[in-house]
């Protein structure tokens, strides 16, 4: 296997006609890291693989892979592979041939490229099935030949669109295993598209969550989940409740808003002191607690509008102080020894470092 590379996006811009799918781009993604770039339908992240994978044209900017410059390059000199989400097998050609099928076009000799395939379909314990035909394995044996397809011509880098999606539930999780242990043993630069937060959170070093063309945080999994970086992050990762209102104090670090017809709102956060107008904060859904606020600022009270058990936890949806569908995530001891039920006034609760003041995005 050859090394892994760096990639790098620079201020990349992706526009089709009057419609601009990638609004300059800019992101480093270490040699070596599973990146995985998430966001919902539309926001960008399958023209940003393309663009890496050169089967789309960058419209402004650069891609740099390791040392080189690959803006121009065709896919096959980039240092790159794709997996498709379809596999893109050949149905009538079989295991062998449809691994070799690029070392063939780069006009590598038969016994060389029979014999590298052959070591691709070990790797990825296929060996007893080379000579079947696609249509006569199950879809995470599929997956594995796309897989070994990929990685025989030895890229610095993998580029995969949602490579998980034609598996069932059960499969998925699997296969997803599976993905993060070649990664690590091959060492590359994997790059994953997906919109399952779930997955990219299973399996990235940094996560790119993208929204509407442009990047909203690259961070490692842990990062986005604490520190959301905006509030489409923190919508869009689940396990925060975002409050917007107006800036009515800002010290330091410390902010405090007021909610249109409701309650006083106080939060933390670096971002706090460049917000004078409108500002957005964050609550964790699973710190919060049904007990009166120690301090101004840190709760209210609100009538329940749903409770809805699941196992491990409990979740309530809270109305009051202005704040609709807020959720506090209790654990099922917790709810059980206090239950509560729909119409209940109950107040909530969170200490200081569970209200993060989020950032905005510069356009
Ligand atoms: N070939 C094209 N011509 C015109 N517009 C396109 C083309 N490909 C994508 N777009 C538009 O660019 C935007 C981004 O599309 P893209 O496929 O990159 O998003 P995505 O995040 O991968 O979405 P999905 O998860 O649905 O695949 C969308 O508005 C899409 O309609």
């Amino acid at each position: 296997m050859s090394k892994a590379a760096e990639i790098d996006i620079v201020s990349v811009s992706k526009i089709y006609g009057s419609t601009t799918a990638v609004h300059e781009i800019s992101l480093k993604i270490p040699a070596g890291t599973y990146c995985c770039l998430l966001g919902p339908s539309g926001c960008g992240k399958t023209s940003t693989l393309r663009m890496i994978a050169g089967h789309e044209s960058i419209s402004t900017g650069d891609i740099r892979l390791g040392n080189s410059v690959i803006t121009d390059l065709p896919p096959a000199r980039r240092g790159t592979a794709m997996m498709f989400q379809s596999y893109a097998l050949f149905p009538h050609l079989d295991l062998v041939d449809n691994v070799a099928f690029s070392l063939k076009m780069k006009g590598v000799e038969k016994d060389e490229r029979r014999a590298k395939a052959m070591d691709m379909l070990r790797l990825m314990q296929l060996e007893a099935y080379a000579t079947r035909r696609p249509a006569q394995l199950s879809g995470g044996q599929q997956q594995r030949v796309a897989l070994a397809r990929a990685l025989i011509t030895d890229p610095e880098a993998l580029l995969l669109d949602e490579p998980l999606s034609a598996l069932d539930p059960f499969l998925k999780i699997r296969m997803r295993a599976e993905l993060k242990k070649l990664q690590t043993s091959l060492g590359i630069t994997f790059v994953h598209v997906t919109h399952s937060q779930e997955e990219a959170m299973a399996l990235a070093d940094i996560i790119v969550i993208m929204n509407d063309g442009r990047i909203e945080q690259a961070a490692h999994p842990r990062v986005v989940f604490e520190k959301p970086a905006t509030a489409f992050v923190a919508k869009f990762m689940g396990d925060h409740n975002v409050i917007s209102g107006r800036v009515t104090k800002s010290e330091g670090d410390e902010l405090m808003i007021s909610v249109p017809a409701g309650g006083d709102f106080l939060a933390i956060g670096a971002e706090a002191a460049g917000l004078t107008d409108t500002a957005d904060i964050a609550v964790r859904t699973d710190h919060v607690r049904v007990a009166p606020a120690a301090e101004k600022g840190l709760g209210f009270t609100g009538s329940v509008s749903n409770v809805e058990y699941r196992g491990s936890s409990v979740k309530l949806t809270v109305n009051g102080a202005g704040v609709e569908d807020f959720t506090a995530i209790l654990s099922d001891k917790d709810f059980f020894a206090n239950p509560v039920k729909v119409g209940d006034a109950i107040p909530l609760s969170w200490e200081r470092e569970d209200a993060l003041v989020l950032g905005r995005l510069k356009h």
